[in-house]
């Protein structure tokens, strides 16, 4: 596997203007997420969580500074290369679970393999093998108002590695459901995002989750600091 990092922020950083008031969120900000590597943001309501996974996915551009994916700067794209670019390489899944409402679970997860121009067959196959994976394959043809909390977040699990990216965002995965299922889902991300060697930063508010990834950071002051080091992911 090749060492370039995955994500790369150098010197980045954000603000808001907001009437007289101008909210500097990020600030010279910088930090790397490397292949296979599994980084929880945890932080304050408020701190910029949100806002660091918008410019990590390319969905938001930094007021300065530089994002980087799989080690290509991202500054000079225009917005149909980076959607193109986020399409094949990032994966992500939202505190609610954002799936087509009048398409059934399987239709979701074909979706952004459709997009990305695989054949039906390749799509549904892979999508079939990604709910099976994430033990829903029997709610495939369910919709999302038919599913479960926890099985809605799985579909969109399964739809976030539908592309098979080398990198996936999740801002509070879990932070919807109840704790036994936030556990679960969890747990099945954890297991497919180290399955697939994908690296993955995920923004959530539940320490005890966090504690079993790779390493945990903070945002203090609008830089990306590590919170504390992870003795073990138990
Ligand atoms: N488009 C915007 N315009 C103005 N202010 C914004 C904008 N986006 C975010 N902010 C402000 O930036 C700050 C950080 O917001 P962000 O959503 O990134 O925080 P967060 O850490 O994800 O919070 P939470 O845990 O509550 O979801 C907040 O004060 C928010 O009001």
């Amino acid at each position: 596997m090749s060492n370039v990092p995955r994500l790369q922020l150098h010197n980045v950083s954000r603000g808001f203007q907001t009437g007289e008031a101008r909210l500097d969120i990020l600030q010279t900000t910088n930090f790397a997420v490397h292949p296979g590597e599994l980084v929880a943001l945890v932080a304050p309501s408020g701190a910029g969580k949100s806002t660091l996974l918008h410019i990590c996915g390319l969905l938001d551009r930094p007021d300065s500074g530089t994002v980087l994916i799989n080690g290509q700067d991202t500054t000079g794209l225009d917005d149909k290369d980076l959607s193109s670019l986020r399409g094949q390489q990032i994966g992500f899944v939202y505190q609610f679970h954002h799936l087509l409402p009048e398409f059934d679970a399987l239709e979701n997860v074909m979706m952004p393999q459709l997009i990305a121009g695989l054949d039906k067959a390749t799509a549904r196959d892979r999508a079939m093998e990604l709910l099976d994976y994430l033990h829903i394959g029997p709610r495939a043809t369910h919709r999302p108002a038919e599913l479960s909390g926890g099985e809605q977040q799985r579909v969109a699990i399964a739809r976030a590695m539908a592309n098979a990216p080398g990198l996936l965002l999740a801002d509070e995965p879990t932070g919807n459901l109840d704790p036994g299922t936030s556990d679960h889902v969890f747990q099945v991300l954890l297991a497919l995002v180290r399955a697939a060697g994908v690296s993955a930063l995920i923004a959530t508010h539940n320490l005890a989750l966090a504690a079993k990834a790779d390493r945990i950071i903070t945002l203090q002051e609008g830089k990306v600091v590590a919170k504390e080091p992870v003795e073990s992911a138990a």
